[in-house]
């Protein structure tokens, strides 16, 4: 009876050490950024060459100094962390870690993912220690400042990308760019859904990413930029075609996911509300992965 009642103890003690753990690291949000690097690798790498090896050391590498800046992030802002509902469970914000525990992981984070990545070759390091710095010490003090943080986060958010193509190509080439430029603005209609639903929460902490009107949100430039954002996708998913990473078939597909994005945006435009506001959002969490698993599948089949 003892002994299991003690298991008992230990198993929820584990399960919420492991819970905690994956808060600090966003874990969902690290695994997608990794899944966008694994995917503009492979589109990079096409049919030829691909290791599982080297799969293993992009994921590992890729995640370990994703983790990090987010526990950068977390540190620099578990006061305001604390004062959000989405956001006040975490470990630092509730005070289940202390700051100097989960400093020593980001450090030992950071180092081990950016040797990972030197592995490949000295830009995808030198690109991922880009996006660590960048995320934790531009991006992070900017959210209390206004909505030019989103554009500026944007750019940690789409090195993922280039970071792809960099491990398999060697250094930074127009696929690279043309792959990190439709990650920067599929980030934007991605955030806007988001800072809508999450706005009165946002004004709580004192963050100052979502654009403000008469002490309200402006759903209007919300709207508007998503618009654009989504116009400048549809002409961007032919681009790769030309660049010979993909087939014709495939980019004309990413092209029409643009246009569906452009609906969602012209929907919430039209009606900022929940509705639209969360279509467009879940929308944005299925977009980017599609986009390039079929830049690769069409790379397979040429
Ligand atoms: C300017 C850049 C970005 C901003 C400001 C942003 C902001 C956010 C926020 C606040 C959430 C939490 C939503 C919630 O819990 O209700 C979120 C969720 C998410 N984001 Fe982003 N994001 C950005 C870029 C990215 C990038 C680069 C990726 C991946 C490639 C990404 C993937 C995701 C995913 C998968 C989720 C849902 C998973 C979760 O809620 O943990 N985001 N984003
Ligand atoms: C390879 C490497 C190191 C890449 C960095 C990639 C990275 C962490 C991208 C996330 C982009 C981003 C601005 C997310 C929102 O964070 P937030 O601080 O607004 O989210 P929160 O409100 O949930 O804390």
């Amino acid at each position: 009876m003892k002994a299991s009642s003690s298991t008992s103890v230990y198993t929820s003690e584990l399960s919420r050490k492991i819970g905690d753990l994956a808060a600090l690291v966003k874990f969902r949000l690290s695994a997608t950024v990794v899944l966008s690097s694994v995917l503009t690798y492979l589109v990079a790498l096409g049919a030829g060459g691909v290791s599982w090896w080297a799969i293993a050391v992009l994921t590992s590498g890729g995640f370990l100094t994703t983790a990090a800046a987010n526990i950068l992030n977390e540190v620099l802002e578990k006061d305001y962390d604390s004062q959000m509902e989405r956001t006040r469970r975490r470990p630092l914000a509730e005070g289940r870690m202390t700051t100097s525990d989960a400093l020593l992981m980001a450090g030992f984070s950071s180092i081990g993912g950016i040797s990972l990545l030197a592995l490949f070759n000295p830009w995808t390091a030198f690109l991922g220690m880009v996006s660590l710095i960048s995320y934790a010490f531009v991006y992070t003090p900017l959210k209390r400042v206004g909505p030019v943080a989103v554009l500026v986060g944007a750019i940690p958010g789409a090195l993922p990308a280039l970071i792809g193509c960099a491990a398999a190509e060697g250094s930074i080439t127009a696929l690279g760019i043309t792959l990190f430029t439709i990650q920067f603005f599929w980030q934007l209609p991605h955030f806007y859904a988001i800072g809508f639903l999450g706005f009165a929460d946002y004004r709580k902490a004192g963050f100052r990413l979502v654009p403000e009107i008469d002490g309200g949100v402006d759903a209007r430039q919300l709207g508007r930029d998503a618009i654009v954002a989504s116009l400048i996708l549809i002409p961007l998913g032919i681009l790769p075609y030309y660049l010979g990473a993909t087939s014709l078939g495939a980019a004309l597909v990413v092209s029409a996911l643009g246009l569906l994005f452009f609906r969602f945006a012209l929907r919430f435009l039209r009606q900022p509300e929940r509705s639209t506001a969360l279509r467009m959002m879940f929308f944005s969490f299925a977009y980017l992965p599609l986009v390039f698993t079929i830049y690769w599948a069409g790379k397979m089949l040429m």
